[in-house]
């Protein structure tokens, strides 16, 4: 089944093109992957996956269903949830808090109804902490629970991202550079994460720099290159197509001058 389907997408940004005619779908369970050197317009197809701007043509489907023209809200009530690049975390608030208030869009009961908590809406708030937990531990935060998210580590923050983004459970996880600035041991952590996710049965699209984390768990991808996409297929297929391989080496060439 086609979970998410990108068809014919373009932005344009004032004078500034940042996707011409992007195409790709992803099949329910899938760890999908969206790469490309910087400015590719990766971020920006996330962007408008989530309704965060509209794009400048083309449609998005998400299990059969339009999303253009949704509000943001309304594409996480869908099943759509995604972490930033940078990390917007509540430094203030505890780890646990930073995860239940990711499930505030998902319990019935809204701010001001819980101003005259009822026990059905005790009830909630407790099955909201218990999910928590259980996120926690799947992240791999179970100690930390009650400690700021500031005092965490850069690798520990970006878990726990997911973690606040699981809280909604989304069908669709879209997951922006999660391996940035982490070591080698957080890295093969989060591949182990992304593994028990799919396992989950969770839908992934993932944009990430780190090319050996990509080719080992993506079953797909997608490469962007000035907006516009140059190859599309399994990690062996893209690692051998010449114009990626162009690509990424005339970045590096440039890179060293
Ligand atoms: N809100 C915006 N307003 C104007 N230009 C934008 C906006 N968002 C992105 N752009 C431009 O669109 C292009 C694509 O940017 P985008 O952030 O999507 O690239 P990216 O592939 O995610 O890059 P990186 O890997 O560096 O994060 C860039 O030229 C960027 O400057």
């Amino acid at each position: 089944m086609t979970v998410l389907e990108v068809k014919n997408i373009a932005k344009q940004f004032g004078g500034i093109t940042a996707l011409t005619d992007v195409n790709f779908s992803v099949a329910e369970g899938e760890v999908f992957g969206l790469i490309g050197p910087n400015g590719a317009g990766k971020t920006t197809m996330f962007n408008i996956i989530t309704s965060m701007f509209p794009p400048t043509a083309g449609e998005i489907t998400f299990l059969g269903e339009k999303l253009n023209g949704l509000k943001p809200f309304e594409i996480t009530k869908k099943g759509i949830c995604r972490t930033f690049q940078n990390i917007r975390l509540f430094p203030d608030m505890t780890v646990l808090e930073n995860v239940t208030v990711g499930s505030h869009s998902r319990t019935g009961s809204g701010v001001w109804s819980s101003f005259f908590r009822t026990k059905k809406q005790k009830q909630e708030e407790a099955a909201t902490r218990d999910r928590a937990r259980s996120l926690l531990e799947l992240v791999g935060l179970s100690e930390q629970a009650d400690e700021f998210a500031d005092n965490l580590s850069y690798g520990q923050q970006r878990r726990l991202e997911i973690a606040r983004a699981l809280a909604s459970d989304p069908k669709l996880l879209l997951l922006d550079e999660p391996a940035a600035g982490m070591n080698e041991k957080e890295t093969n952590d989060l591949f182990d994460l992304i593994q028990k996710i799919k396992a989950r049965g969770i839908t992934v699209v993932l944009i990430e720099h780190d090319m050996p984390l990509v080719m080992r768990i993506c079953d797909r991808l997608a490469v962007l290159n000035f907006g516009r996409e140059i190859a599309l297929g399994t990690p062996e297929e893209i690692r051998a197509n010449p114009e990626v391989i162009e690509a990424y080496l005339g970045k590096e060439e440039e890179d060293e001058k």
